[in-house]
């Protein structure tokens, strides 16, 4: 029987830094995200990060956490059980850290009789530190406790032409009574140092001005073009004047050159130019999280208002809208009918 298995990226159990310190802890010492070597790694993030970030993130989790949960987590599930009244396949949620694990949610699907997963990694765009760990994690789990499960991956579907009208939908209908002067799309940063190792023809990606618009096989990993040109496709969907809107990175880490720019230099910089009037749309993330809801919606919002911005809106992710839910029910059933994945 067919199933499918929804992964995002997951959250600690509670905004305590006693909670928040395993989950950083797993999530940093992924070598897909601190890509450096184990020894390394480990000086870097249990002898200096894991010292004073627990606290700091727990503050900041603090602030945006609901009485049910994360947002992210709660989202996922309501997400999740919308998907299912779309669909009559078995279907499970799954966190690539944190105590939602991947090896539960194979679990849930195994004991339904499912031996056929679609893995649906809740990532538009290709990352080593998002999609791609998520698709090795689940792979290494069903490889070692379910050998006899058969997987398909969903691939980033950044440019899909459903994912861009709802996408455009949210940002149209966000925007209805904002007379904005500028829409900033802040996508989460990753280094640099990511997108080269994530190149296939190890010379495409010189991360300059050009390498992006240049057609390439190393756009099917480059998490840069797949976010430019999530923008473009919005753009073109929406008829935005090409000067009003612009690409920014957010999110890093004090290490590393990061992708530039940096959005909350963006934020300083903007009403110096003269826009007063900011929206800011996050297209990297699927559902509202911390990143979304503290960094952007509260300290965004913070930075431009004290460096003279005026008005400022941050439009909410796609989180469990009816549009969205419809168009990856469409997607998932594609799949089951016909094994077709979308374009
Ligand atoms: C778009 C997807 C994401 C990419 C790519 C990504 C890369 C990346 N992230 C860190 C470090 C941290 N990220 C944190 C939170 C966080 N990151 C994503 C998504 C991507 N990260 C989400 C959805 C969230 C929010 C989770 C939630 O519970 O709401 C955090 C934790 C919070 C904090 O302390 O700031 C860290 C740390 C790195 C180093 C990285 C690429 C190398
Ligand atoms: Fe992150």
């Amino acid at each position: 029987m067919k199933g499918v298995l929804l992964v995002n990226l997951g959250s600690p159990d509670s905004p305590t830094a006693k909670d928040v310190k395993p989950y950083l802890d797993e999530f940093l010492m992924d070598e897909r995200v601190i890509d450096v070597p184990n020894w390394l790694r480990n000086i870097l993030v249990r002898g200096i990060i894991l010292q004073t970030r627990p606290k700091k993130s727990a503050e900041a989790y603090a602030k945006i956490w609901w009485e049910e949960g994360s947002p992210l987590i709660v989202i996922s599930e309501r997400f999740t059980e919308k998907l299912k009244e779309h669909s009559d396949m078995p279907i499970a949620l799954g966190m690539r850290y944190g105590s939602m694990t991947i090896k539960n949610a194979l679990k849930e699907l195994n004991d339904k009789g499912v031996d056929e997963v679609l893995l649906v990694p809740l990532y538009p765009h290709y990352a080593m530190s998002s999609y791609e760990t998520v698709v090795v994690k689940v792979m290494e789990e069903q490889e070692r406790f379910f050998p006899d499960m058969k997987l398909t991956t969903l691939p980033p579907f950044y440019k899909n032409p459903e994912y861009i009208r709802v996408l455009s939908e949210k940002i149209a209908e966000s925007l209805e009574g904002f007379d904005y002067d500028h829409i900033l799309f802040s996508y989460h940063g990753i280094p640099e140092r990511h997108i080269r190792k994530s190149d296939p023809t190890r010379f495409h990606c010189k991360i300059d001005g050009k390498c992006c618009q240049t057609n390439s096989v190393a756009h099917n990993t480059c998490y840069r073009h797949q976010c430019f040109d999530t923008t473009e496709s919005v753009k073109a969907y929406l008829n935005l004047p090409a000067d009003k809107v612009s690409n920014s990175f957010q999110s890093r880490l004090p290490n590393d050159p990061w992708l530039k720019p940096y959005t909350d230099f963006e934020f300083e910089r903007f009403p110096k130019e003269g826009i007063k009037n900011l929206a800011v749309i996050t297209p990297a993330f699927v559902a509202d999280c911390l990143e979304t809801l503290e960094e952007i919606a509260m300290e965004g919002q913070h930075q431009f208002q004290e460096a003279g911005g005026e008005g400022y809106k941050h439009i909410p992710c796609l989180n469990e809208s009816d549009s969205w839910v419809k168009v990856m029910a469409s997607w998932i059933k594609d799949w089951q009918e016909t094994g077709a994945l979308p374009a």
